[in-house]
């Protein structure tokens, strides 16, 4: 049976191709130079001190359908890292998730820490995008991916400046991962195929991740009691979306959620 990540792949493949043909290649390269410095995502992670948040901007889910019907990127932006947010995650993929490469411009406008472009990202092409938009950091998903392509659009990544965090929900990617060279390695508690969440996933797999690599547990991050957990089985930052996206007061929720008295 096809699955979600299967469908979201194929019309991300014809995706790519109608934005190369508006706008080739050769021209959105042209807009590499100049840019200023990206931020560094993954010092910012790597710190010393308590478990850190990637706080993630997201309308909309195939899981969840519409999570905010209130949503401006700016204010969202600027409320997470006013409340400690250590980075932000914007979702740019438009068809499955509401989402815009405009969104992450803004989003990034509005704050100074580090911003990963969250989309499924195929090619080259979708680098130079991100980059171009103001991202730090993207996300390479290894299930998406065959090894040679993670090895090749990891390398390109790196070489634009950009920060790979590298996600994976099967635990038979793990080896294709850590040989394109990730040191910045995520753990997808969702099955992108089923939607299952299962927050010990990150936790079973923390062992087999190397001590100098700094984890990421994503989707499925809903209480204080949820962060503590994964903190003391030694998981270094936390992707969350949803469940503080679906509030009404977001600063609040991040304030509940890192265990921290509002500021
Ligand atoms: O909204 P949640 O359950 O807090 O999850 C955030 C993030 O982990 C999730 O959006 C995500 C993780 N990996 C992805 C890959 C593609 C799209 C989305 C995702």
């Amino acid at each position: 049976m096809e699955s979600i990540l299967d469908k979201i792949v194929a019309a991300k493949r014809v995706e790519i191709q109608q934005a190369k043909a508006e706008n080739p290649e050769g021209d959105l390269r042209g807009a590499l130079d100049n840019l200023p410095a990206a931020r560094d995502f993954f010092d910012a992670l790597a710190a010393d001190g308590p478990i850190k948040l990637i706080a993630e901007i997201k309308k909309a889910s195939p899981s969840a359908g519409l999570i905010r019907e209130d949503f401006d990127p700016a204010t969202i932006a600027s409320t997470y890292a006013q409340h400690g947010a250590t980075c932000l995650s914007v979702l740019t993929d438009e068809q499955f998730f509401a989402g815009s490469l405009e969104n992450l411009r803004l989003a990034r406008e509005a704050v100074e820490i580090p911003v990963l472009r969250k989309d499924f990202i195929l090619d080259s092409y979708q680098l130079v995008e991100a980059r171009v938009a103001g991202a730090d950091a993207v996300l390479l998903i290894a299930e998406c991916l065959s090894n040679k392509e993670l090895k090749r659009l990891f390398d390109e990544a790196i070489d634009l400046g950009l920060t790979p965090l590298v996600e994976l929900y099967d635990a038979e990617r793990l080896s294709a991962v850590l040989a394109c060279g990730a040191r910045l390695v995520g753990v997808n508690n969702r099955d992108l195929r089923t939607f299952e969440v299962d927050l010990d996933h990150t936790i079973r797999l923390r062992e087999r991740i190397p001590a100098d690599c700094v984890l990421v547990a994503e989707s499925g991050v809903r209480t204080h009691a949820d962060v503590t957990r994964l903190e003391q089985a030694g998981v270094n930052a936390i992707l969350v979306g949803e469940s503080l996206m679906r509030e009404d007061d977001i600063g609040a929720a991040v304030d509940r959620l890192l265990g921290r008295p509002g500021l």
